[in-house]
């Protein structure tokens, strides 16, 4: 039976990465992407932005919206401090598979807490069933016509404190004009965009890095 783009990304990082070794895992697939099927992971451009900003926050507690097989999870995760937690959420089971060995292969299993489901009935289940308070840093990588309308979720949500961090990828290709043009005039939010480029490509894409001002 035929294998899917994300099994045979699993099998690129069994083959070519080191267990226990991140850094290893994240090059394994960048290395696949290029090399053998472009998949919309956020590459090592765009991965570089997102590092300086995890590095920065320095989060205690993080939440990612959209896993797919996990490469900017083990990215964030490989830079948390100790004791800190990323919570992602998966709508597919497929690529969750995926995810979890991936995850596992690079040793994250206990900085990442992987959640099967959508977010509409996630998000609203998170303090009560995880212990959350708020997220100091908040991923967003999943479906871009849901941004938005999470986004929104999360505030009404109390999981947004002052100060808290939104980084959204994809903003330009293959854009989310509604999130940009909500979160570049609220009064509530502070934002930056970063130029860069769609993983793998020469198109144009960026990051929109916002802070939640209360
Ligand atoms: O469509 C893109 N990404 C969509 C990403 C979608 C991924 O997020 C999951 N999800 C859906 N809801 C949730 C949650 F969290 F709600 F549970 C999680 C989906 O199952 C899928 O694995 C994309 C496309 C391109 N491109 O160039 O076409 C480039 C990119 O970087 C992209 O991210
Ligand atoms: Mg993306």
């Amino acid at each position: 039976t035929q294998s899917t783009r994300p099994q045979r990304m699993l099998a690129a990082v069994h083959n070519n990465a080191t267990r226990g070794d991140p850094r290893s895992v994240v090059k394994a697939i960048d290395q696949f992407c290029r090399q053998k099927e472009w998949a919309m992971n956020i590459g090592d451009e765009k991965g570089c932005i997102l590092d300086s900003v995890v590095s920065e926050v320095n989060p205690a507690m993080v939440l990612e919206l959209g896993t797919y097989c996990g490469y900017s999870t083990v990215r964030i995760a490989s830079q948390l401090p100790p004791h800190a937690k990323i919570i992602t959420l998966e709508f597919n089971p497929q690529n969750a598979a995926v995810a979890r060995q991936i995850i596992a292969w690079a040793g994250l299993g206990e900085k990442i807490k992987l959640i099967e489901g959508s977010s509409g009935d996630w998000i609203p289940k998170l303090k009560e069933q995880f212990g959350v308070d708020t997220f100091d840093l908040v991923f967003l990588d999943h479906w871009k016509d849901r941004y938005l309308p999470d986004t929104k979720l999360m505030e009404e949500c109390g999981l947004l404190r002052k100060g808290s961090i939104l980084l959204a990828d994809n903003v330009i290709c293959p854009g989310t004009p509604e999130y940009l043009e909500y979160i570049r005039n609220s009064p509530r939010y502070k934002s930056q965009y970063f130029k860069s480029h769609l993983e793998y490509t020469r198109v144009e894409d960026g990051l929109e890095k916002s802070i939640f001002l209360g």
